[in-house]
């Protein structure tokens, strides 16, 4: 029977990258990416910008929206300090198979929880089922047309504190317009673009960097 895609891609990290070595694990998806077969993990140009972030915030708590193969899952849980916690959700069952031995293969499993299912169904519960209180940081980057509606219900669960950051993918491609036009003109954030690529082309794309002000 035909391999998928994202059992290519973990057969790329287990054959070409260090167990317990994240930045291999990195690495090995990247050459896959670009040599192989393009995938839409946030990639290794955005990805430098996500990981200044990470560094700059320093989360407790993070919150990853659209997990895929974990290529993400573990840029962000490598650069998290001692006892902090990465819940990253992905509501296909066939690509959460792939990501948690990605996950595992890096060896950070310890810092990631990864909750298969729907973003709509799981930001409510968060606090019953996960004691988190706030998100220090949110990683959008799952289907465009849910950031907005998301971001609404985080709002509304009272998961956003004074100083929480929203860092949101693909808001230039595929595009996230109705995001973008309420981060930029609410007086309840902050907002900062950081230009980039579309992963592994040349096509314009960026991250949306938000603030929440409470
Ligand atoms: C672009 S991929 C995530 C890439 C990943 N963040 C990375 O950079 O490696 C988007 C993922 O979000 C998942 N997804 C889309 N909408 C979702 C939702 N409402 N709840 C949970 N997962 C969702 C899709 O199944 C897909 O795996
Ligand atoms: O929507 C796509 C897409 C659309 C069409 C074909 C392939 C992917 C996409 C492209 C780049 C991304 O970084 C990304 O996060 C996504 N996504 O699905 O969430
Ligand atoms: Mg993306």
């Amino acid at each position: 029977t035909q391999s998928t895609r994202p059992q290519r891609l973990l057969g790329a990290v287990q054959k070409n990258a260090t167990r317990g070595d994240p930045r291999s694990v990195v690495q090995a998806i990247d050459q896959f990416c670009r040599q192989k077969e393009w995938a839409m993990n946030v990639g290794d140009e955005k990805g430098c910008i996500l990981d200044s972030v990470v560094s700059e915030v320093n989360p407790a708590t993070v919150l990853e929206l659209g997990t895929y193969c974990g290529y993400s899952t573990v840029r962000i849980a490598s650069r998290l300090p001692p006892h902090a916690k990465l819940i990253t959700l992905e509501f296909n069952p066939d690509f959460a198979v792939v990501a948690r031995q990605v996950i595992a293969w890096a060896g950070v499993e310890d810092k990631v929880h990864l909750v298969e299912g729907a973003s709509g169904d799981w930001i409510p519960k968060m606090t019953e089922q996960f004691g988190v209180k706030t998100f220090d940081l949110v990683f959008l980057d799952h289907w465009k047309d849910r950031y907005l509606p998301d971001t609404k219900l985080m709002e509304e669960c009272g998961l956003l504190r004074k100083g929480s950051i929203l860092l949101a993918d693909n808001v230039i491609c595929p595009g996230t317009p109705d995001y973008l036009e309420y981060v930029r003109s609410s007086a309840r954030y902050e907002s900062q673009y950081f230009k980039s690529h579309l992963e592994y082309t040349k096509v314009e794309d960026g991250l949306e960097k938000s603030v929440f002000l409470g």
